[in-house]
């Protein structure tokens, strides 16, 4: 008889420590069942990450599993960890079968990520039990605090059990007590509590590899030698001497009235398992955790190496029960010497729950990266370049963040991630795509109203997070063939409501009205004038041709309602406007546009799982873009400079408003600088940090050698590339978690926007004074031109005075602008129509202080910057020189039922903004033109030019 064989004679079961795909699939688990006897399998995070990781045994069925459908990265593992353990137990069935369901189990381990969440293990334990599908699958439940209450539920299910991570025989006694409990439950229900197994997995080897290095420290601060040789004597003693104390618990267990009870019943007991039997001295025997623990009623798991050892030269003699009281002796001798083995065998506990959590990042990691190279283009590609020190910053950081879990805790909408605010109720944008698959029906049913009604425009109105999401959608998508033409309107400018009204064809026009609160001025105000055009155009039906994307309860629901919208959409309100793209907010525009939206969500949901919970921060993209981005603003890198293909121009509009809201506070931001025309490194100072979008199709050959240059320059660039234009999907998400990630390393809440508040509160303040007297309050310039009036705050004025400022405005421009350094950044604020030629002049303007200052420069119309980079402009640090630009309107536009105009609403809103700047001390100038807006805007352009030379 072979010693293994033996052993099964001794009543002990050998079971495999071991599992991998082509081992069982090559019959190899098979001959070992048959010719060593060996009786079943268990398997851990650390063999599924050697197996799975470490080979590409599994790379087909990854792709056969992707073919059929997109998954999370911890849904592809569990996959394929399920296959393995399925095929494994269909190999143990048959002694499964013929030992009566007493022997043949395969083990597979609940996530070790919720080791300390008893729900959560029961929940999964549950599922892997009833996906798995085998009678001799045993479920490893770990024996934390939390798990041993977990064990026993799931016993009282008839669930069977493998209760890992035992060190402590106190543990172990408890975990007994809990199986005894659990068949308690499971027979009080009416179970059969014969169909019920499980071991108890106690530890062996570790113990001696953690007591070995306490006893050697101790020994050799011991001068006597006697007492050194008693300390010595004891190494290699413990862990055996500890699992034979075990054992005679169990032995106790079994022999009380309770166990009697039940085993009349039919029940199994609950056999030790020795697990961590490999030797990790090298200088014992590669036996020793086999040999001397041999018992009847018990398991041994052994590593494959342990195996053949064992084959060869095992001595398979009944042990287990021999010289127990020499081990009681031993671990008394132990704690005499000072060392508490109840401290290290909780410390190995805490130690065993962090090795596998370990081991299941790296797994994890790895099937994310095997993900990404089967999907290839499918996904949009992302690499990046850092000078070294940010490198280095990045991956410390990226460390922490997996050690200490932070993406997982970020899914789980953990505040403690960011400031232990109110940041867990603005976390529903992870749930977005979801959600947006679980309405789809509707969208689609909505999109076929739309053509079927034959309207010729879609009309957004909204602001911020409400637009400017939809805005890239029509840009980036176009007009599609068949379909509506969707603009977007998100300004208060008398010219720009003309001329969007102009560019439409009203009587086919649906206007989509989207405000999440239902309470923000421009929406409403923009409301009040197309639903009164309405009226005038289609008269009763004007209600039949407006949609409102509100949240549920608002204010714009209840005029919905009483006006007969055709439709009503609800956002969630757990989704903060700057995050709702992939909500309601951008999917009815882009389901009334004829957006595909079930590519649309495919794509979006490739990057809602390459940055899930699951992927560890070093193969997760988004919570790489977050570090690079947030690692660099810390380090004075905060102005990321958006670079993006000609068809993916608008997306920097919407990532703008989502950093800059986000992150612009308390003194802190990401400066988003968008639509600045890439330059040679000359141009650039040591504060950026770039961001290059392209489209697959765009690739070239020049723009590759400038960001080329910029990464030689020293520039941390982060290259973005989209197979095709549905992948802007991708971004939206991959952008929102990076938000996020670099929200929480600035340590600031990414879900607020305080300062935007402020201006809104100060307008409010213009325009009830207009209510009351007729006319915004008066103001008086600084200085006066025919073109131009010059407005400021006091201090302002005084610095610029003092800088050279007089009677003209050419001087306060050049004091103004000569008070631009190194890391600043100049805005140019204006509130005029945002067409063509003024954006043009003021991309001149720009580029003209970039070449001469050699500082980051932004553009924002106004009011739309208001919801979107105005509140990085108000609330984040003092690096900001403010240009703001406003203009007469002429002529001005009433809104129907208020007596304040559009052109009203916009100074008021302008004015609200300069004063809040003024407020925090910004360098701040305003300046009015008095001629016609285009030509006054091109001869601002000519003097901003001449005031920097
Ligand atoms: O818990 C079981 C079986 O129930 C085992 O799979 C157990 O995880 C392994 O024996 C150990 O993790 C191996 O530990 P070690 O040899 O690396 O110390
Ligand atoms: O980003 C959001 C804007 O401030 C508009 O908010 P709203 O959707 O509540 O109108």
């Amino acid at each position: 008889m072979t010693p293994l064989k033996a052993l099964q004679a001794q009543g002990q079961a050998v079971w495999l420590d071991f599992v991998a795909r082509g081992f069982v699939e090559k019959g190899d688990l098979a001959r070992l069942v048959a010719e060593d006897g060996v009786r079943g399998v268990t398997s851990n995070p650390s063999i599924f990450e050697k197996a799975i990781g470490g080979s590409s045994e599994y790379d087909d069925a990854i792709r056969a599993a992707l073919q059929e459908g997109d998954r999370s990265v911890v849904d592809l593992y569990e996959r394929l960890a399920i296959e393995d353990i399925q095929k494994a137990a269909d190999v143990l069935r048959p002694v499964y079968d013929a030992t009566g369901g007493a022997d043949g189990f395969v083990s597979l381990e609940v996530s070790p990520y919720l080791a300390l969440d008893t729900e959560a293990t029961v929940v999964e334990a549950r599922r892997l039990w009833r996906d798995v599908g085998r009678p001799n699958l045993m479920v490893k439940v770990p024996g934390t605090a939390p798990g041993v209450p977990a064990v026993q539920t799931l016993i009282s299910e008839g669930i069977n059990v493998n209760v890992t991570l035992l060190f402590a025989r106190r543990v172990y006694e408890e975990v007994a007590e809990a199986y005894i409990a659990g068949l308690e439950a499971f027979a009080a229900q009416g179970g059969d509590v014969s169909k019920v197994a499980s071991v108890a997995s106690f530890f062996v080897s570790r113990i001696d590899s953690a007591v070995d290095a306490l006893i050697e420290e101790k020994a050799a601060t011991v001068n006597d030698p006697e007492e050194r040789s008693r300390l010595e004597e004891l190494l290699g003693e413990i862990a055996i001497a500890n699992a034979k104390l075990a054992y005679r618990s169990y032995k106790a267990l079994i022999a009380g009235d309770r166990w009697k009870a039940l085993a009349a019943k039919g029940a199994r007991p609950q056999r030790l398992l020795w697990a961590s039997t490999g030797t990790k001295n090298k200088s014992y025997s590669d036996v020793l955790y086999v040999d001397e623990l041999i018992g009847p009623d018990t398991v041994n798991t052994v590593p494959p190496a342990t195996l053949d050892a064992f084959r060869e030269h095992g001595t398979a003699a009944s042990t287990l029960e021999r010289s127990v009281d020499e081990a009681a002796a031993a671990l008394t001798q132990l704690a005499r010497s000072g060392i508490s083995l109840d401290e290290i065998t909780d410390r190995l506990v805490t130690e065993g729950v962090q090795l596998f959590a370990d081991a299941a990042d790296k797994l994890l990691a790895a099937v994310a990266t095997k993900r990404a190279q089967v999907l290839g283009d499918r996904m949009d590609s992302q690499t990046i370049t850092a000078h070294r020190a940010l490198a280095e910053a990045v991956s410390a950081e990226t460390e922490t963040w997996r050690a200490k879990g932070l993406i997982r805790r970020l899914w789980a909408r953990d505040a403690g991630v960011w400031t232990g605010a109110d940041e867990a109720k603005w976390l529903g944008w992870l749930g977005s795509t979801a959600h947006g698959w679980s309405k789809l029906a509707e969208y689609q049913a909505f999109a076929a109203d739309v053509k079927a009604s034959g309207f010729t425009d879609v009309l957004l109105l909204g602001m911020g997070g409400s637009s400017l999401g939809p805005e890239v959608l029509a840009e980036t998508f176009g007009q599609q063939p068949g379909w509506p033409k969707l603009r977007i309107l998100d300004s208060t400018d008398p010219a720009q409501v003309r001329a969007t009204e102009a560019a439409v064809t009203l009587a086919t026009t649906l206007v989509i009205v989207s405000s999440k609160s239902g309470s923000t001025t421009e929406p409403n105000v923009m409301l009040a004038y197309f639903l009164d055009r309405l009226r005038q155009t289609v008269g009763d039906a004007a209600g039949s041709h407006v949609v409102a994307v509100t949240d549920p309860g608002s204010s714009l629901e209840k005029v919905a309602q009483r006006d007969g919208f055709r439709k009503i959409f609800h956002g969630e309100p757990t989704i903060g406007g700057r995050y709702s793209v992939l909500s309601p907010f951008g999917l009815v525009p882009a389901a009334a546009a004829g957006i595909d939206l079930k590519q649309f969500l495919t794509s979006a949901d490739v990057m809602v799982h390459a940055c899930g919970p699951d992927v560890p921060p070093a193969a997760n993209p988004g919570v790489r873009l977050g570090l690079v981005l947030g690692l660099a603003a810390k380090a004075g890198r905060d102005k990321l400079t958006m670079l993006s293909s000609p068809a993916l121009a608008d997306f920097g509009a919407w990532a703008e408003q989502l950093v800059a809201e986000s992150t612009g506070k308390n003194g802190k931001a990401i400066i988003p600088v968008d639509g600045e025309p890439l330059a040679s490194p000359v141009l650039y100072g040591s504060d950026r940090v770039f961001v290059d979008l392209r489209l697959a199709s765009d690739a070239s050959a020049t723009h590759d050698a400038e960001i080329a240059a910029l990464e030689q320059a020293g520039h941390p660039v982060v290259r973005i590339v989209l197979r095709d234009r549905a992948g802007i999907a991708q971004e939206f998400f991959r952008f929102e978690i990076a938000t996020a990630v670099a929200g929480a390393v600035l340590g600031i809440n990414p879900f607020d926007q305080p300062d935007v508040e402020a201006s809104k509160i100060k307008t409010r303040e213009l325009t009830a004074a207009f209510e009351a007297t007729g006319k915004l309050p008066a103001e008086t310039p600084v200085a006066t031109s025919e073109s131009f009036d010059v407005f400021t705050d006091p201090k302002n004025a005084e610095a610029l005075r003092a800088a050279g400022a007089g009677a003209d405005p050419a001087s306060w421009l050049k004091a103004h602008l000569a008070r631009v350094k190194a890391g600043d950044y100049v805005a140019l604020l204006a509130y005029v129509a945002r067409n063509p030629a003024h954006i043009g002049t003021l991309q001149a303007m720009r580029l003209s202080v970039r070449a001469h200052r050699k500082v980051a420069t932004c553009v924002g119309f106004g009011p739309r910057f208001l919801h979107s980079t105005g509140q990085a402009y108000k609330g984040g640090p003092d690096t900001g020189v403010v240009l703001q630009i406003t203009a007469d309107d002429h002529p001005d536009l009433a809104i129907p039922g208020q007596s304040a105009s559009f052109g009203i609403v916009k100074a008021a809103q302008a004015r609200g903004d300069f004063g809040v700047l003024s407020e925090r001390g910004r360098r701040a100038l305003r300046i009015h033109i008095k001629t016609d807006v285009t030509a006054g805007l091109a001869a601002l352009a000519a003097a901003v030019d001449h005031a920097l030379s």
